[in-house]
C-alpha cells in the first residue's frame, strides 16, 4: 500500500535519505532528481537501492553526526495556488547553506489534504528537532494536528531526546494569517533566519471537542457560522489571492440567517446569545487574509479570545469591513469580546446549517466544547 509517511533528508555532505515506510517509489526518485539540480554531487538516493524499511533503519542508525538532528520541512506544493512549491525550490540552496551544517535537512511534499498530519507524527516519533510547515494556515493546521494523537501529545520513541520536537513555520500561503500575529510576512528568507537562530517559545493550542468526543486542534482561529461559511466559499477562489475571503464572505451572506445560540464560558452558567452572525475563538489575532478578528488574542497568554458578532446584516459587514481589518470592530454595536479558558456552544435555533472551521479548515461536526491547552507546543519564533 502506498503510505503517506515520507520525507527525504540530506546532511551537509549532500547525502540524501528517504524516510518512508512500506514502499519505495519512482515518484520520490523523480522528486529527488529535481532537488539534485539545486545541489552539488554526490547525491545518494538510498531507497532506489534497498527496501525502504531497511533504509529507514540504516538512516536512523548511522546519522551523519550523532549530534545532528533532523529538521523536517513539510511543503504543500499546491499552497498559494502553487506558489509555495515554486518558492520552496528557490529557497532550498539558501536554506541548506544556512542550516545544513547543524542539521539534517529533510523534506516532504504533501500529496493531498491531511498528509502533513501523518508525516508530522512520524517525524516526531523519530525524534526530529523541529517540524516546519511550509505553506499557509491549512498546512500549519495539519502539522499542529500531527503533534497530537488520541488526545495526547505525540512523543519521540527515543527517550534520550529530552528536547521536544518544535513547530516551525515558513509562511508561504494565500492568507498566512497565523504568521501575522507575530508580525511575520510571507518572506521565506526571514523565516530561515528565524530557524537558524532557533529561539523557542511555548505557545497555546486550542482543542475542539465534538459531540462524539472527536478532537481537533487549532493554533490560529476557530470560528462558527457566517465566517466559517465564508472560509468554505473562499477556498474556491484562492486564485484571487486575499480577495477570496471577501468574495467568500459576500457569497456566504446570500444564504445566511443569524441564529440563536447559547454559550457556557469557563464551566459557568448557560447564557442566551441571540441572533449570532459569527462566533470566533482566537488563539491568535487574524483570519480571512488579514482581518484582525481577535485583536486581544495572544498565543502565549494561556487563554482564548472569543469575539461574537450579533444581528449583523450584509451591509453592516461591508460598512465595518475596514474596522474588522484593523481590529477596531470591538467598539462596534453588537460586537463583544472576552477572554476564556473554555467555551461551549449550542445552536438552539433548530434551523441547523451552522458551519465551523478550525484554522480555515471546514469541520464536519459542531463543537461541544472549545478549550485552551496552555503552552502545548514549543515553537521556533
Ligand atoms: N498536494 C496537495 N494537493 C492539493 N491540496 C493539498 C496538497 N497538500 C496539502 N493540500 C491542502 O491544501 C490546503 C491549503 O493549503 P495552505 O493552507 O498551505 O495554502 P493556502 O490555502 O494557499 O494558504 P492560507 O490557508 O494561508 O490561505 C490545505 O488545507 C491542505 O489540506
Amino acid at each position: 500500500m502506498m503510505t503517506c509517511h515520507s520525507f527525504i533528508c540530506s546532511n551537509n555532505n549532500n547525502h540524501y535519505y528517504h524516510y518512508h515506510q512500506n514502499f519505495y517509489s519512482v515518484a520520490f526518485g523523480r522528486r529527488a532528481t529535481s532537488m539534485a539540480a539545486t545541489t552539488p554531487t554526490p547525491v545518494v538516493f538510498r531507497s532506489e537501492l534497498k527496501p525502504v524499511e531497511q533504509d529507514l533503519r540504516t538512516a536512523l542508525n548511522f546519522p551523519s553526526s550523532p549530534r545532528q538532528r533532523d529538521l523536517v520541512f513539510i511543503v504543500n506544493p499546491q499552497g498559494a495556488n502553487g506558489r509555495t512549491g515554486k518558492e520552496w525550490k528557490k529557497l532550498l540552496p539558501f536554506l541548506r547553506s544556512r542550516l545544513g551544517n547543524d542539521y539534517n535537512i529533510c523534506e516532504s511534499f504533501t500529496s493531498g489534504p491531511r498528509h502533513a498530519i501523518d508525516v508530522t507524527r512520524e517525524a516526531i516519533r523519530e525524534g526530529a528537532d523541529a517540524v516546519i510547515a511550509v505553506g499557509g494556515d491549512g498546512t500549519i493546521y495539519e502539522v499542529v494536528n500531527g503533534f497530537f494523537w488520541d488526545g495526547k501529545p505525540v512523543a519521540s520513541d527515543n527517550k534520550e531526546h529530552l528536547k521536544p520536537t518544535a513547530l516551525g513555520v515558513i509562511p508561504l500561503g494565500t492568507g498566512s494569517d497565523f504568521a501575522r500575529t507575530f508580525g511575520w510576512k510571507n518572506d521565506p528568507y526571514a523565516a530561515v533566519d528565524r530557524l537558524a537562530k532557533g529561539m523557542r517559545s511555548r505557545v497555546d493550542v486550542g482543542v475542539i471537542t465534538g459531540n462524539c468526543g472527536q478532537q481537533n486542534y487549532f493554533i490560529n482561529v476557530a470560528d462558527i457560522h457566517l465566517s466559517a461559511k465564508a472560509g468554505f466559499y473562499a477556498s474556491k477562489y484562492k486564485k484571487f489571492g486575499n480577495l477570496c475571503y471577501v468574495i467568500g464572505a459576500l457569497q456566504a451572506f446570500m444564504s445566511h440567517y443569524n441564529q440563536d445560540f447559547r454559550i457556557k464560558v469557563n464551566e459557568g452558567e448557560w447564557e442566551f446569545c441571540p441572533q449570532v452572525t459569527a462566533l470566533c475563538v482566537g488563539n491568535a489575532k487574524f483570519f480571512g487574509g488579514g482581518m484582525k478578528i481577535a485583536p486581544n488574542a495572544d498565543p502565549r497568554s494561556g487563554s482564548l479570545s472569543v469575539v461574537i458578532l450579533q444581528h449583523f446584516k450584509w451591509y453592516d459587514f461591508i460598512f465595518n469591513l475596514h474596522k474588522i481589518y484593523n481590529g477596531t470592530h470591538l467598539k462596534v454595536k453588537n460586537v463583544s469580546s472576552r477572554s476564556v479558558h473554555s467555551i461551549e456552544v449550542e445552536d438552539i435555533s433548530g434551523r441547523g446549517g451552522v458551519y465551523i472551521q478550525s484554522d480555515g479548515e471546514h469541520l464536519g461536526f459542531l463543537p461541544r466544547k472549545i478549550c485552551v491547552l496552555p503552552g502545548a507546543i514549543e515553537m521556533i519564533c
